[in-house]
């Protein structure tokens, strides 16, 4: 499978997707491994962290094989070029930029735009987005997914702003892709002491875990 629709694949299995947004490189570093041991596979290194670039490259080098590590924040194409140089195996921006869709086409890299209309919706499909970002999440709410499906059946969607451990479900119910976590995952970090991240993704892993339960 080419490697594009292997990471999708993979997202779509491990659905949680950890937004990292860091004061500099070594805390984005940080907060990353600490999602991963928590359990969480897929890792969005936020441009709005100074040196996500460094940070991108340090994960993708060390990474273990199973550990997806993406850009976020990406708010032009130069971004997303030096993001997907420095290894990152996905790409995504808080709106829809045709210029950054066609530097993610030229690299066969996935590109998940943050789109928050249905006009932005199909404008993304258009040029070849496979999944599109729902941002911000929290405005549009859980029903927004499955309104969509009912026009746009084939539309891939991942909410993302606002997803907590107690809407997860909804979103999951009304058939979201995957979703993106941050602040949710990163509100417990006191004092240099990150722990709290991979404790709060362990429990995002049970309450997920629950859900695909219950829904069996
Ligand atoms: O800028 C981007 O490309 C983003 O990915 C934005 C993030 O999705 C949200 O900032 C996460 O929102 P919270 O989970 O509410 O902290």
């Amino acid at each position: 499978m080419l490697q594009k629709y292997e990471t999708l694949t993979e997202m779509h299995k491990g659905y949680l997707v950890a937004v990292i947004r860091g004061e500099n490189k070594e805390e984005a570093v940080e907060i990353s491994k600490q999602a991963y041991k928590g359990g969480i596979r897929s890792l969005e290194v936020t441009f709005s962290t100074p040196g996500a670039e460094d940070a991108i490259a340090e994960l993708a080098r060390t990474a273990d094989s199973d550990m997806i590590v993406g850009a976020g924040t990406v708010l032009d194409e130069e971004t997303a070029r030096i993001a997907i140089m420095k290894g990152a195996r996905y790409i995504v921006s808080p709106h829809f930029d045709g210029a950054i869709a066609t530097m993610c086409n030229r690299y066969a890299i996935p590109y998940l735009p943050g789109c928050g209309s249905v006009t932005e919706i199909m404008q993304a499909l258009t040029f070849g987005v496979d999944v599109v970002k729902l941002f911000p999440g929290s405005l549009l709410g859980p029903g927004f997914i499955k309104d969509v499906k009912g026009p746009i059946p084939h539309v891939q969607l991942m909410p993302s702003g606002g997803v907590s451990i107690d809407n997860i479900d909804k979103w999951m119910g009304n058939g979201a892709f995957a979703v993106g976590i941050g602040s949710a995952l990163t509100k417990g970090i006191s004092n240099g002491d990150y722990s709290s991240v991979e404790k709060v993704a362990r429990e995002f892993m049970d309450k997920l875990a629950s859900i695909k339960e219950g829904q069996a």
